[in-house]
């Protein structure tokens, strides 16, 4: 912004400023040509010539000016020649030489020789001649007119700069006189734009200091409205600092409760199993498998968990003299795991089994169900998932933990593992890497089974009633990881093939077998248990499943051999004189598991799909039964 005034006040003042630039100028030249005599005297470089063009001039324009007498006397007087020692020695009488030395006005003499008189004039002497007689000296008047001639001179010098200055001045008048309307159209415009753009700006601060009065008004709102929120804030505030405080004395009477509920839980479980220890029943529990992303939109069967995790509810239609009728059956069993249950949750509940085969018992896990239920995922599952391993590695990984937990009070364990497969009546070891006795053919396997020298055999140890498969490698394994590998190629081995109820069905009964032998001579102890974790292979309904050829006959084999150990289970329940554990390979095997001193588990398998059932049913029709069976007191080895 600048103001109206202001700038009027800078163009007068540019203006000035010009003029005086200019003034000063003049006078700066004046001095330089104005007279500087210190006697009065002339100091002056303009040449005689130009002070008698200049008396011309005067004359010619005939004015009357103040020193025109005077120039007519200075003319007359010098009418006569000028010497050339006095006028620069020129002949055509001009006047020359420095000022200084017209100041000191020595007169000389053409010759020199002859000395005049010598006149003094205002502290200067001068030697003064005659012009017209060098002999003759200069009269005092003569002097005098010498005098005023050149001070004529002077002034008439000065009056021509006078005259030139006033031209000049006039001219730069006429100069500035010509630029003043441009400039007075100037500053009118600049007025005019002074004045639109002053009201502009007051109009935009009219509306400025309106918006600061809405803004103002705003924030009194809203810093009324943060006071209110921030005193509603410290409310809630305290009121979340005393619900936490409840919260957590809640929290620490749950935690409490929970720790006092898992200590009853822990001595209930002991309770129980010491219980069945000494009922020597077989502990039968079931297990629901979940749905797979294959079985998307396929129907449900209908089976219900009871909320204490003991019972499981079937429901069935049926049609029944012309109404559909719904039939309920409820099993019960040790435990019941719903579709939700992990392998952590199952292998938690059988931890105290593995427990009794470092102990020195004799243990006997395995799986029962149809085929593709869940067997192989609950004893197996992914080795090297640790969320989804199966009870065989979860197993060796405890063993191999509690060996070294219990080397700490001197106790010295080796692991012996065998693991084998009953495959049509025959044993397979799985363990080794020679694959003579795999045939692709099952006949073919069968034969030569038979024909084979090395052909596994079941070899009972009365002593330490422990089983021991003869012509299987039993291989001592001392680390974990080496156990892992071991089961995966194992693993591996197995006979499998797709099925109409699973694309990877077990087609053999895989048995697991690890024996423990523990010496402590410090306290002059030894231990002997086993550990026996069997996949069964599937129960299956031929007809359903349309198995033809090989298949047909694997399905055959395993119905048989199931048939013999419900048989074995029936006989053992039954208290029969004599029951028939040589029927098949796997009521061999199972002997001393089954029949004598051994804690026996069985987990019964079970599929969620509607379509399975009748073979669901009599799944867990089975393990009821079996949990009723009474196999005698376990004893330690
Ligand atoms: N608890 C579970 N969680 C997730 N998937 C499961 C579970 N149980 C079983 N499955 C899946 O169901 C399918 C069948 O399971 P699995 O092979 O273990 O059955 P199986 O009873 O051993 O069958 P078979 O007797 O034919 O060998 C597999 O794909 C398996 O991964």
């Amino acid at each position: 912004m600048f103001s109206k005034e202001g700038k009027t006040n800078s163009n007068r003042k540019r203006i000035n400023e010009e003029t005086s630039i200019s003034k000063n100028k003049k006078l700066k030249k004046k001095t330089a040509i104005g007279p500087n005599s210190e006697n009065g005297l002339v100091t002056s470089n303009i040449s005689a010539g130009t002070s008698d063009a200049i008396i011309k001039e005067a004359s010619k324009k005939k004015k009357k000016t103040p020193f025109n007498d005077v120039a007519n006397d200075v003319k007359r007087s010098t009418a006569f020649p000028i010497p050339t020692g006095l006028m620069s020695g020129k002949a055509s009488g001009k006047a020359s030489g420095t000022a200084s030395e017209k100041a000191s006005v020595k007169a000389s003499g053409a010759s020199g020789k002859a000395s005049g008189k010598t006149v003094s004039y205002k502290n200067t002497t001068i030697k003064s001649y005659c012009p017209s007689s060098p002999l003759r000296p200069i009269t005092k008047s003569m002097a005098e007119r010498i005098r005023l001639r050149t001070k004529v001179l002077e002034y008439k010098e000065q009056l021509a700069e006078v005259r030139r200055e006033t031209v000049e001045i006039k001219e730069y008048n006429r100069a500035i006189e010509s630029r003043l309307p441009k400039l007075h159209d100037e500053l009118i415009q600049i007025e005019r734009d002074y004045e639109e753009q002053a009201a502009k700006y007051d109009e935009e601060f009219k509306k400025l200091n309106e918006q600061c009065d809405v803004i103002n008004e705003d924030n009194n709102i809203s810093s009324e409205n943060i006071v209110n929120i921030r005193k509603d804030l410290e409310l809630k505030k305290d009121k979340i600092i005393e619900q936490k405080l409840s919260y957590e004395s809640l929290l620490k009477q749950i935690q409490e409760n929970y720790a006092r509920l898992k200590i009853e839980e822990d001595t209930r479980k002991d309770l129980h199993n010491q219980h069945l220890d000494l009922k020597g029943n077989i502990r039968v529990m079931c297990r629901v498998r979940p749905y797979t992303d294959k079985e998307n939109g396929i129907e449900r069967a209908n089976l219900k968990c009871s909320d204490d995790k003991r019972t499981i509810q079937v429901s069935t239609k049926r049609l029944r003299l012309w109404q559909m009728q719904t039939e309920k059956s409820t099993y019960e069993f040790d435990h019941v795991f719903d579709e939700s249950a992990d392998q952590n949750e199952i292998y938690l509940e059988l931890c105290s089994l593995v427990q009794s085969a470092i102990d020195g018992y004799n243990v006997c896990i395995f799986a029962y169900g149809q085929t593709g239920s869940g067997k192989t995922y609950t004893m197996e599952g992914e080795v090297n998932n640790p969320e989804k391993k199966g009870i065989i590695p979860r197993s060796i990984d405890e063993i191999f933990d509690k060996i070294k937990e219990t080397s700490k009070l001197g106790w010295d364990f080796k692991v012996y593992v065998q693991y084998v497969e009953i495959y049509n009546e025959t044993i397979q070891d799985l363990l080794t890497d020679e694959d003579k006795n795999r045939k692709k053919s099952c006949k073919d396997r069968k034969k030569s089974c038979k024909e084979s020298k090395d052909l596994c055999k079941i070899v009972y140890h009365e002593d330490t009633r422990m089983t021991i498969i003869e012509n299987a490698e039993r291989r001592n394994i001392s680390k974990k990881k080496d156990m892992e590998i071991l089961i995966c190629k194992a693993s591996n081995r197995r006979s499998k093939s797709s099925t109409n109820s699973n694309s990877v069905s077990s087609r053999s009964h895989g048995v697991f077998i690890l024996h423990l032998e523990g010496e402590n001579p410090i306290e002059n102890m030894s231990s002997r248990g086993s550990l026996n974790l069997i996949d069964l292979a599937g129960s299956e309904n031929i007809d359903k499943s349309g198995s033809v050829g090989d298949q047909m006959t694997e399905a055959q084999s395993i119905n048989k051999s199931l048939f013999y150990l419900r048989n074995v289970i029936q006989q053992i329940k039954n208290k029969s004189n004599h029951v028939n554990y040589r029927d098949s390979v796997l009521t061999s095997l199972l002997k001393y598991s089954l029949g004598g001193t051994a804690k026996v588990c069985m987990l019964v398998n079970v599929s969620p799909l509607a379509e399975s059932i009748n073979e669901t049913k009599k799944s867990l029709s089975f393990g009821q039964d079996a949990r009723k069976t009474h196999v005698g007191t376990a004893i330690k080895n």
